[in-house]
């Protein structure tokens, strides 16, 4: 019923960016049958996969050599139905200032990026993150949908809740402030000033356990912190401990918490010829909670598309 139900919204003139606005085309069956299997993965692993739940929808052709040059209309019934997917789990959203402020972003080996600290990288570990650390409106969910991916190259996820991590680094991890700074894919879109002056934490605790906002690579430190250094590289030792790799087929999603999980992804080589690694993500919104004092962040002026409502409380 997804494939029909995309196929009917695109020609009803709708696209993952529109579909809320379309919400009425989506049949209360095909929620209610999606919130099933729709369920966050607010567990100790931090992450869940849909098998095969868009294994229906046609290849689309090559990948693209760029999220910049992606051809949006070979996607478009994928990407609604994608889009759907996640409207199910909360509200998803995008970012004015990545790739275009669309949903459905594409991650594809990029040239010119293979050593950075973004999705386009390839031949450079791409390090532990949660996703967005530095925002305080940051997904709660990262949805990863696989289109193609022949050389089964993972995504390394790591639950905060299996790390094994001393009660005094837990302390000193929740309580000694850093700076997070937005990522290179936000390159050129803010600038020094706008942040908050390092207060955000590394870790809080929830009723059910945990939770974790962690980007060593976009993060400043405070100067003269031997210890909270030693308490971070200790907390990414263990993230490397806890990991697991998960290698997404065509068709699967994988849904990971992101204030519980961290994730990151191996070096591997591009070919540059249509064959590479293709990846759709969508960021999503839910309802938990996270520590008051990020409600006072500015957000280093991020302006998000969205969130739009979620199908769930429509139905
Ligand atoms: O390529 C991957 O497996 C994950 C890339 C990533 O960090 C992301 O899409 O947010
Ligand atoms: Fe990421």
């Amino acid at each position: 019923m997804l494939l029909e139900t995309a196929s009917a919204l695109a020609v009803a003139g709708a696209t993952a960016d529109t579909l809320h606005l379309h919400a009425a085309l989506v049949p209360q069956s095909l929620v209610a049958a999606l919130s099933e299997v729709a369920r966050s993965p607010r567990s100790d692993s931090g992450y869940r996969v849909l098998k095969g739940i868009l294994s229906e929808f046609p290849d689309p052709g090559p990948t693209p050599s760029s999220w910049k040059s992606a051809d949006h209309e070979r996607t478009r019934e994928f990407d609604l139905a994608f889009a759907l997917i996640a409207s199910v789990f909360g509200k998803p959203f995008g970012w004015k200032s990545q790739q275009d402020g669309r949903l459905v972003h594409n991650i594809v080996p990029t040239q010119g990026q293979e050593t950075m600290q973004v999705g386009g990288s390839s031949t450079v570990r791409l390090e532990w993150h949660t996703e967005d650390s530095y925002h305080p409106d940051r997904p709660e969910l990262l949805l990863l949908a696989c289109v193609r991916n022949p050389d089964d190259i993972g995504t390394d996820i790591a639950s905060v809740r299996r790390a094994d991590l001393s009660e005094a680094d837990i302390a000193l991890l929740s309580t000694t402030p850093v700076l997070i700074e937005p990522d290179d894919s936000y390159a050129g879109s803010w600038s020094e000033g706008q942040g908050d002056e390092g207060k955000m934490t590394t870790l809080w605790q929830t009723e059910d356990g945990l939770c974790m906002r962690f980007d060593p690579p976009y993060t400043r430190l405070p100067e003269d912190a031997p210890e909270l250094c030693a308490a971070w590289r200790r907390l990414s030792e263990s993230l490397d401990q806890a990991g697991m790799t998960v290698a997404g087929q065509p068709g699967d999603i994988v849904v990971v918490d992101n204030d519980v999980a961290a994730h990151a992804r191996r070096p591997f080589q591009a070919r540059y010829d249509g064959t590479d690694r293709w990846l759709k993500r969508i960021l999503v919104r839910g309802e938990w909670k996270r520590p008051e004092a990020e409600l006072g962040e500015r957000g280093y002026g991020q302006v998000q598309i969205g969130p739009h409502p979620s199908l769930r409380s429509a139905g």
